[in-house]
């Protein structure tokens, strides 16, 4: 494990049965907290976004925007959110799903996508992946590219990768670790 992976899974706090019984809650709050923790991750996430030709960053509510806001500002591109139901005031495309602990339904504002992006979706943290692929549906419908899904933790037991492989087609998926 690298040094900069060390340092982000120690501010990873495991929170048992939140927010229900049985699930293992990751809580990103003491790596939001420390400053050398959160440039280290956006510095990271902003690498992702030059390799992979991202044109704009998608951030997904409300943990997604915390991150990938700031990897928009380094990366020099456009920071996208996608808003659970009911928040954006445009014309928006809607995407419902199942996550670990309920469902969902995600928006976008239509516009604020062309054929001509590139999309990297950033979160915090890859469950069943229903999120994620909901995004991914989201961005093929608005016309654009994915140049992939970059996450802090990949929870691989629950096979959100798998799950993810069709709906990438051939994008990378990029996890700074995995439990
Ligand atoms: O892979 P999945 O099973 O879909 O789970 C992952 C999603 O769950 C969490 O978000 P949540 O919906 O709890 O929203 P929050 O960021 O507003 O807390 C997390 O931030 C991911 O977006
Ligand atoms: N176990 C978990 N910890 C943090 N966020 C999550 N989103 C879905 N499952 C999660």
């Amino acid at each position: 494990m690298t040094d900069v992976e060390e340092l982000l899974l120690s501010r990873i706090r495991d929170v048992a049965d939140y927010p229900e019984p049985g699930v293992m809650f990751k809580d990103i709050t003491p790596l939001l907290a420390d400053p050398a923790a959160f440039t280290a991750l956006t510095d990271a996430f902003a690498e992702i976004a030059e390799r992979t030709g991202a044109t704009k960053i998608v951030g997904l509510e409300a943990r997604g925007f915390i991150l990938g806001a700031p990897v928009a500002v380094r990366a020099g591109l456009g920071f996208i959110p996608v808003r659970k139901a009911g928040k954006l005031p445009g014309a928006t495309l809607s995407q419902a799903y199942d996550l670990e602990y309920g469902s969902a339904e995600i928006e976008v504002h239509a516009e604020d996508l062309t054929a001509d992006d590139r999309v990297l979706v950033v979160d915090d943290v890859l469950a069943t992946g229903g999120t994620a692929e909901a995004s991914i549906r989201l961005v093929h419908r608005a016309g654009a590219a994915v140049a992939g899904v970059a996450v802090l933790m990949e929870l691989s037991f629950l096979d959100g990768r798998p799950r993810l492989q069709a709906a990438l087609d051939g994008a990378p998926l990029e996890a700074l670790l995995t439990v």
